[in-house]
């Protein structure tokens, strides 16, 4: 799919660069969480979010030890109005040590935005690290998404990776539609493996696989990861999974389970794709942080700490409470639940 030149330099512009944050293996049990609440959480919300909630949304994210924060999108405003601000958003957040901060970028115009932004900052460590492109296991998801054939996405987004890469930023891939397809049903995930590795020969750090329409049950997920495991290294591969069905967080354990060491999560469960009809939001922050208490595993936080679930529970409540309805966050309820009881009744504990 790409030139022998291409590939060349993308392998020595890679193999340049070091990771300097704490990079979770499936060699080992420390989970990495990428919150996705500010994008893909907000990309879908019909009224107006105002710049100083995204703002404060992320910067309660960063305090409370998430250490992946993707903050918006680069997108056309027409597409998604709701991404229409994220030049201010990242120029007003803050920018805390041991925190990445990512953007959404689907092609070079959004990339040039990006740019602009960065240049006029000037800021070092730069206001994002990296940038997540995505594309699609299916022409028909990635029509409605991207207005192109997936084939023809891969070809756009070669040169945007390779400019990120070659101005400092990670890239970071986004395969959708990994399990199922709201325009075209059931997905061969031999497609997912041949989509993620070309993600990944072009230079991604890791590519994360979507359960976009979150119709995924956790067989089906470790079948598709252990066909997309012939073409990437599990060390790179993310899991992104919708909460449609209830399952997404049996999906993440099932995940793990095949090695997977990140996880993309939404504070408050919130979230949504625009052109994923009926899909609900990503599987809650809190949810997965409470599902793996008392599991071998660790959640790796900012800073080499962690991240902290009351935090989580009090920022899911806030963000929701502030778009007009209540966490649906089953942990975030559950808990608020069992605060108020102790509120009320000191004696109670549960
Ligand atoms: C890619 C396009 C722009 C193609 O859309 P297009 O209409 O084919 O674009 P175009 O290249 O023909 O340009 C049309 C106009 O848009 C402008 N334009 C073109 N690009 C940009 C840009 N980057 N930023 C701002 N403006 C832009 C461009 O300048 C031009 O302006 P005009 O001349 O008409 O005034 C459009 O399809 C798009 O923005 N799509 C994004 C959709 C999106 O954001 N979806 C949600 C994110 S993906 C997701 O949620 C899934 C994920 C990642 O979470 C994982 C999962 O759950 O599966």
């Amino acid at each position: 799919m790409f030139s022998q030149t291409t590939r060349c330099a993308l392998r020595s512009t890679r193999l340049t660069r070091r990771r300097t944050f704490a990079t979770a293996s499936a060699s080992n049990n420390l989970v990495n969480i990428v919150e996705v609440g500010p994008r893909d959480g907000l990309q879908n919300e019909k009224g107006v979010i105002p710049v100083d909630v995204k703002v404060e949304l992320i910067n309660r994210l960063a305090r409370a030890g998430a250490q992946n924060i993707e903050t918006g999108s680069f997108v056309s405003p027409k597409w998604v109005p709701q991404m229409g601000g994220t030049s201010e958003v990242i120029t007003r957040m803050e920018r805390l040590p041991g925190v990445r901060y990512a953007v959404l970028v689907p092609n070079q115009k959004g990339l040039d935005n990006l740019f602009t932004v960065l240049d006029e900052t000037k800021l070092t460590p730069p206001i994002s690290d990296e940038i997540s492109i995505f594309t699609a296991a299916t022409d028909a998801f990635t029509r409605a998404n991207l207005n192109t054939t997936t084939a023809e996405s891969l070809l756009r987004l070669e040169p945007v990776a390779r400019a990120a890469l070659d101005r400092g930023l990670r890239v970071r891939g986004y395969v959708s539609v990994a399990i199922a397809c709201p325009y075209s049903g059931p997905v061969d995930f031999k497609r997912v493996r041949e989509v993620a590795k070309a993600l990944a020969d072009m230079g991604c750090y890791e590519v994360s696989l979507g359960d976009t329409v979150g119709q995924g049950t956790p067989n089906k997920v470790a079948e598709m990861i252990e066909e997309v495991k012939k073409g990437v290294p599990v060390e790179k591969l993310a899991g992104h999974f919708h909460d449609t069905y209830g399952t997404a967080v049996a999906n993440v354990f099932a995940a793990l389970a095949q090695g997977v060491r990140t996880i993309d999560s939404s504070v408050g469960g919130l979230g949504g794709c625009p052109y994923s009809p009926g899909a609900t939001g990503n599987v809650a922050t809190e949810d997965v942080l409470y599902a793996l208490r008392d599991s071998h595993y660790q959640v790796a936080g900012s800073n080499n700490g962690t991240i902290n679930l009351d935090d989580m529970v009090n920022i899911g409540w806030w963000i929701s409470e502030k778009l007009g309805r209540d966490s649906v966050s089953r942990a975030g309820r559950a808990i608020r639940a069992r605060r108020q009881r102790e509120e009320s009744d000191p004696k109670v504990k549960l």
